[in-house]
């Protein structure tokens, strides 16, 4: 299928109609990130299904602002499907603690989400059925036509051997566009189905260094800001994607009249097709002034925001 041929009502019906036969009375289990994809699968899966579904949300304290109250409110409260959320957050943070290696924290951050997922998941009887997110790309990148609970860059290897669902994946044969044109038929608001690419390890790759819970909250403001800013000013479907870093840096600077020494902010933003390759995105200047004095004057421990400049290659969208 082309990326526009796609009639997403119709796509819907026959996909419920599927689901329905498939699964007939048994219960199905779906990882929901709040991400584009698990989000759609999970509502189509729900519509199906109804009940019968449960979903696994779990906030490594790794997220973005509100994100886990977003994720909660509309598919707990507007879509009233099962959720169970986990709050893991201080299992997530004593792991890391200490680790300044970036593949080292993925691993971590990978294998824990593992663990985690697996105990909530043990808790449940009789489930039958996995329901994934798929999308066409995944298939196309793995070559096969696998699980992809984890994609390979949580550097894990997936799900546990001894779990064994049979797979829905309703959303294989789509492309981004027509997984968001899905979503937004079935319902789901725009900042879920607009929601930019975030890595699975989360602002846990965005805080260089060693992950503190101080470090997040400066991440996390930050990045709030930039993506009201950037909102505001009519650009967030434009920019591909868009999000601060906080490089573990302190440098001196003047506040409140007095010497500072406390840390930078980087704003990252590229436009890209797919991801492989990108280029840095040209945010006009009066927009990044307004988003680098917000920066500074709300968040007590930033004196200094930098802009990433850098194409890939030879630097990566992310930082770490
Ligand atoms: N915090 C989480 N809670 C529950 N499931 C998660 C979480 N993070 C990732 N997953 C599961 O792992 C899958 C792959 O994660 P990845 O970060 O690669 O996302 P993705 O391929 O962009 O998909 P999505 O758009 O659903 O986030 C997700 O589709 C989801 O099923």
């Amino acid at each position: 299928m082309k990326p526009n041929e796609l009639n997403a009502e119709e796509f819907i019906e026959q996909e419920v109609q599927k689901i329905k036969e498939q699964v007939g009375d048994q219960k199905v289990l779906c990882a929901l990130s709040g991400g584009v994809d698990s989000s759609v699968a999970a509502a189509l899966v729900h519509k199906a299904i109804g009940d019968q579904l449960t979903c696994i949300f779990v906030d490594h304290g790794l997220l973005r602002k509100n994100e886990a109250d977003q994720v909660m409110e509309v598919f707990a409260e507007d879509f009233h499907m099962n959720i169970i959320k986990v709050d893991a957050k201080n299992r997530f943070l004593s792991k890391l603690a200490g680790v300044t290696d970036p593949e080292q924290k993925r691993k971590i951050i990978g294998n824990e989400f593992i663990y985690v997922f697996d105990d909530e998941a043990a808790k449940l009887e009789d489930i039958g059925f996995l329901a994934q997110g798929t999308v066409y790309t995944d298939i196309m990148e793995s070559g096969t036509d696998g699980s992809k609970i984890i994609k390979s860059h949580h550097n894990v290897g997936g799900l546990p051997e001894e779990m064994e669902f049979e797979l829905i994946e309703p959303l294989k044969t789509l492309f981004k566009q027509q997984v968001r044109a899905v979503g937004t038929a079935l319902g789901i608001p725009d900042h879920i189905v607009w929601r930019q690419p975030f890595p699975g390890p989360g602002l846990g790759i965005r805080v260089l260094g060693e992950v503190t819970e101080e470090k997040l909250e400066i991440v996390r403001e930050s990045d709030a800001i930039l993506r009201e800013e950037i909102a505001k000013a009519g650009l967030d479907r434009e920019i591909w994607q868009y999000f601060t870093i906080l490089p573990n840096i302190r440098s001196v600077g003047v506040k409140d009249g007095g010497r500072s020494y406390v840390h930078t902010v980087g704003i990252r933003a590229v436009n890209s097709v797919d991801g492989v390759t990108s280029d840095w995105a040209r945010i006009p200047w009066d927009v990044l002034e307004k988003i680098s004095s917000r920066i500074v004057t709300e968040i007590e421990e930033v004196n200094r925001v930098v802009y990433d400049v850098t194409s890939k290659p030879p630097s990566t969208i992310e930082w770490e």
